[in-house]
């Protein structure tokens, strides 16, 4: 086995580990997450809103299509196709690749949330009905989920004539259904256009603070103002989004940039699933109004921003440069590939404690809608078993990079995401 430039041992490309249950899985996720969006969405427009309800309820087949989805779809992809292209902002590097180079990225995805909220605003002033998109919202996630199978199938196609350096160290199986799942290609581009990149911020993350917009806008619409639930999970999410966009440079040093490849998991991660099941809470409140809001959700949602924060920054600061006074005088262990590990500050105290700043603003999410219904909730659910899974995968990846100096951090910080409890 011979190492490679991110500190990983080479194995072949037909003796890979597989993730997220191989074949099977490979199989089974791409069938039912696209129907569980259906029927999330489907749910919380229901009175009852009960996830538990058997037969489960789906959409009835005249509401699947709607024309005007799609044009919807593939405007709002393109605008912000455009304003990708558009020259502002900085123009950052990732991290080194296999082959010792490095891409270019441009980082003006915040430019791009504040472009496409002023066209919104402008368009709801000149009398668009933005609440209509809670009518619409069904065949939107079916063009979505459309979208992706047939981007995925373009993505898994074009990786055949990509040079063997470009593949993912975890993509290239050779069983076609788990490569077309996991995405054989690490970072697919057009031109400079990088693929991955664009999806993973752009067009799902700013369409699902539109989606929660409209629903604002439909409860306008149904009782004449919005409730103060639907303005926190709103204000909540939108804090998050824009987070992400204005700390756009972090995610190049994120699994899913630096490690993953980009197929169907990803694709369909992007642009159906973040957008139509994290917005399932402004939904549920259209139809199902809470009269107390818990306001306490407002104080856990702003510790939680912090950690998650303070976290992130510290981490990307310190890989993108350890000497840089904020992080100069954390502790570090050495490790073997050169790169050193933060065993004080945020990183001493659990071993992601991003994650854990994630999950407490994600409780804060639900709180405002009450205890009534499991479903609100099912973002929190949802998310604890991604990132306890997240979590792992990580750990496999850098016990191989770090090997003994992975085994000694483990040992300083014995605690993975929850402080004394996991
Ligand atoms: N809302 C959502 O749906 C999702 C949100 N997220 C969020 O995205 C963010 C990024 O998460 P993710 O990409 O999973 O992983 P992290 O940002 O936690 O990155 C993990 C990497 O950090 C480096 N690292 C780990 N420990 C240390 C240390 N002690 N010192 C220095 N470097 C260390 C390692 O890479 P190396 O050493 O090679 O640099 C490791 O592979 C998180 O905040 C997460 O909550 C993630 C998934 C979904
Ligand atoms: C459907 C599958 C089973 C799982 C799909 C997972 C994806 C939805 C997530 C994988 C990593 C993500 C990240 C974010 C959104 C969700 C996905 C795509 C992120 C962009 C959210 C905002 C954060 O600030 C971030 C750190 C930039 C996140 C990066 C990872």
């Amino acid at each position: 086995m011979r190492p490679n430039s991110q500190g990983l041992k080479h194995k072949s490309s037909h003796d890979t580990e597989r993730e997220f249950g191989g074949t099977l899985g490979a199989i089974c996720i791409p069938v039912f997450l696209p129907l569980t969006v259906l029927f999330l969405i489907s749910v919380s427009r229901c009175p009852e809103a009960s996830v538990l309800k058997w037969p489960p309820s789906l959409p009835s087949t005249d509401h699947l299509w709607d024309p005007l989805a799609l044009m919807v779809l593939l405007g709002w992809i393109s605008l912000h196709a455009l304003l990708y292209l558009t020259p502002v902002g900085k123009v950052s590097e990732g991290l080194v690749l296999r082959d010792g180079t490095r891409l270019k990225y441009p980082i003006n995805g915040f430019h791009g949330l504040c472009i496409s909220g002023v066209l919104l605003l402008l368009l709801v002033g000149l009398g668009a009905p933005l609440g209509y998109l809670f009518e619409l919202l069904v065949p939107l996630a079916v063009c979505a989920i459309a979208v992706s199978f047939l981007f995925s199938v373009y993505l898994y196609i074009r990786s055949f004539c990509a040079p063997s350096d470009a593949l993912a160290l975890g993509g290239n199986t050779g069983n076609p259904l788990y490569d077309f799942f996991i995405g054989r290609e690490l970072n697919p581009r057009i031109g400079n256009f990088d693929l991955k990149y664009f999806c993973e911020l752009r067009p799902g993350l700013i369409g699902w603070v539109v989606i929660n917009l409209g629903m604002l806008m439909k409860e306008v619409e149904l009782r004449g103002s919005p409730s103060l639930a639907m303005i926190l999970v709103n204000c909540f999410q939108l804090l998050y989004v824009a987070d992400a966009l204005w700390n756009e440079e972090a995610v190049l040093t994120t699994m899913d940039i630096v490690h993953d490849g980009f197929g169907f998991m990803l694709v369909f991660g992007d642009l159906a699933w973040v957008p139509f099941t994290y917005s399932l809470q402004a939904a549920f409140l259209v139809v199902h109004p809470q009269a107390l809001t818990f306001l306490g959700a407002a104080v856990i949602c702003c510790v939680g921003y912090y950690i998650f924060r303070k976290s992130n920054s510290q981490k990307n600061q310190f890989r993108r440069d350890p000497s840089h006074p904020s992080v100069a005088r954390l502790e570090t262990i050495a490790t073997a590939t050169g790169k050193r590990l933060l065993v004080s500050g945020w990183w001493g105290l659990v071993r992601h404690p991003n994650y854990l700043g994630d999950l407490l603003m994600a409780l804060a999410w639900s709180l405002p809608c009450g205890f009534s219904h499991l479903l609100p909730y099912f973002y929190v659910i949802y998310f604890t078993i991604l990132l306890i899974h997240r979590e792992d995968r990580d750990e496999r990846q850098c016990r191989a990079k770090y090997g003994l100096a992975w085994d000694t951090y483990c040992r300083r910080v014995p605690y993975r995401i929850f402080p004394y409890i996991y």
